[in-house]
C-alpha cells in the first residue's frame, strides 16, 4: 500500500494536485486489494490513520514521522532526501527536516556530568538517556561528549599503543554493554557511521558471567523442604531431566496462587547451584521481573516488536 501511494504520487496528475499526507489519502483513494493499487475514490468518506509505532522501534517510528508530515512523497529515497542530500536513516531524515524535539535538557545533563562524573559513569549516563529520552540526534550527543567518555581508555598506561579506532571502540564496547544489560544494541542509536561488532566470544563471556553472577537467595534453595507433594513430583521431573541433560518440554497448570511461581523459583535455585544456567522469560515485563534475572522474551532473544 505505501509503495502504491509513492507511485500514486509520482504517476497521477491528481494526486500530485492534491499534495496528500499518507494519513489523508484514503479521503481521495480506495485502496483496491485486487488490484493492488489507488484508485481514485467515487463515494463514501473515509479516515485514514497510521499504526502506532513505538520510539523504541527506531526506524519504523522515524518513518511514521515523516509520513505524517512530509506531502506527497514519491519513494522512500525522496523521504530521505531534504535539501538535495539523501540522509543514511529516517531518523536524520526527520532530524534535518526539523521534526524532532531538540535534545538542549539531554545535552544540559550530560554537560553538567561531564564537570563531575568519571568517564565510565558518563557513558552510563548516555546509556540511560538513550534508553529512556530517546534523544533526537545520539550521534550529536556522542560525539560532543565522546573525548571525555573515553579519557580513562586513553589515559590508562597499557593502552598506550592503542589507535584511535582502538580507543572508540572500547567506548563503543562499555556503552554497548550496558545497552545488552537493558536489552539494547549500540547498533540502534547509529552513533558511528559504521557497524559496531563486538567480540561474539566476548559478548558470549559477558553473558554466561552475567547469568552465573545472579545471586541465589538462601530461602529460594530452603524453598526446596516445603514443596507440597505435586510440586514435588513437577520439581523432581524437570531438576532430573536438566541435571541427565535430557531434552524435555514441561507444561506447568494450576488455578492462581496454587504455588506455580513458588516452584519455579525454586527449581531456578537449585539449577544455578549446580553451576547451570536457568532463563527465566515471559511476554509480560511484570511477569518476568518477579524472578531473579527475568526478561522479557522479546528483549532476551531479541525479537522485533512487530507492530503490524
Ligand atoms: N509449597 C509452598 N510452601 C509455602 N508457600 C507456598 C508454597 N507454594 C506456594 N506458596 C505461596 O503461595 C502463594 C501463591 O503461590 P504462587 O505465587 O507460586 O502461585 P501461582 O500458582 O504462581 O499463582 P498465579 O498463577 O496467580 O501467578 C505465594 O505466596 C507462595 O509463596
Amino acid at each position: 500500500m505505501l509503495t502504491e501511494f509513492f507511485t500514486t504520487n509520482s504517476m497521477d496528475k491528481e494526486a500530485r494536485r492534491l499534495n496528500l499526507l499518507y494519513k489523508e489519502f484514503h479521503k481521495f483513494y480506495v485502496w483496491e486489494y485486487k488490484l493492488r493499487t489507488w484508485t481514485p475514490r467515487k463515494k463514501w468518506i473515509s479516515i485514514g490513520r497510521l499504526y502506532t509505532v513505538n520510539p523504541m522501534e527506531n526506524e519504523r517510528y522515524y518513518l511514521r514521522v515523516l509520513l505524517n508530515n512530509v506531502r506527497s512523497p514519491t519513494s522512500f529515497d525522496n523521504l530521505l532526501t531534504v535539501h538535495g542530500i539523501c540522509c543514511n536513516s529516517f531518523q536524520e531524515a526527520a532530524h534535518e527536516r526539523g521534526l524532532l524535539h531538540n535534545d538542549d535538557d539531554i545535552e544540559q545533563t550530560l554537560q553538567e556530568a561531564s564537570v563531575f562524573k568519571l568517564p565510565v559513569e558518563l557513558r552510563r549516563l548516555l546509556v540511560t538517556l538513550l534508553h529512556h529520552c530517546k534523544p533526537a540526534n545520539p550521534t550529536l550527543l556522542f560525539n560532543k561528549f565522546y573525548d571525555f567518555m573515553a579519557e580513562d581508555i586513553v589515559g590508562i598506561k597499557e593502552h598506550i599503543h592503542l589507535t584511535n579506532d582502538d580507543i572508540l571502540h572500547k567506548v563503543l564496547e562499555g556503552i554497548n554493554d550496558t545497552l545488552e544489560s537493558l536489552g539494547r544494541d549500540v547498533n540502534e542509536f547509529n552513533l558511528v557511521s559504521f557497524k559496531f561488532i563486538s567480540s561474539q566470544f566476548q559478548r558470549l563471556a559477558r553473558e554466561i558471567a552475567s547469568e552465573r553472577n545472579i545471586p541465589i537467595p538462601e530461602d529460594h534453595l530452603r524453598g526446596i523442604h516445603k514443596l507440597n507433594s505435586q510440586q514435588n513430583v513437577a520439581f523432581d521431573m524437570i531438576y532430573n531431566a536438566v541435571m541427565s541433560n535430557d531434552s524435555g518440554v514441561f507444561f506447568i497448570d494450576g488455578p492462581g496462587g496454587t504455588g506455580k511461581s513458588f516452584l519455579y523459583t525454586v527449581l531456578l535455585a537449585h539449577i544455578r547451584l549446580k553451576g547451570y544456567i536457568g532463563l527465566i522469560v515471559s511476554l509480560s515485563g511484570i511477569a518476568s521481573s518477579n524472578f531473579l534475572g527475568g526478561q522479557t522474551t522479546h528483549s532476551r532473544f531479541k525479537i522485533p516488536i512487530d507492530g503490524g
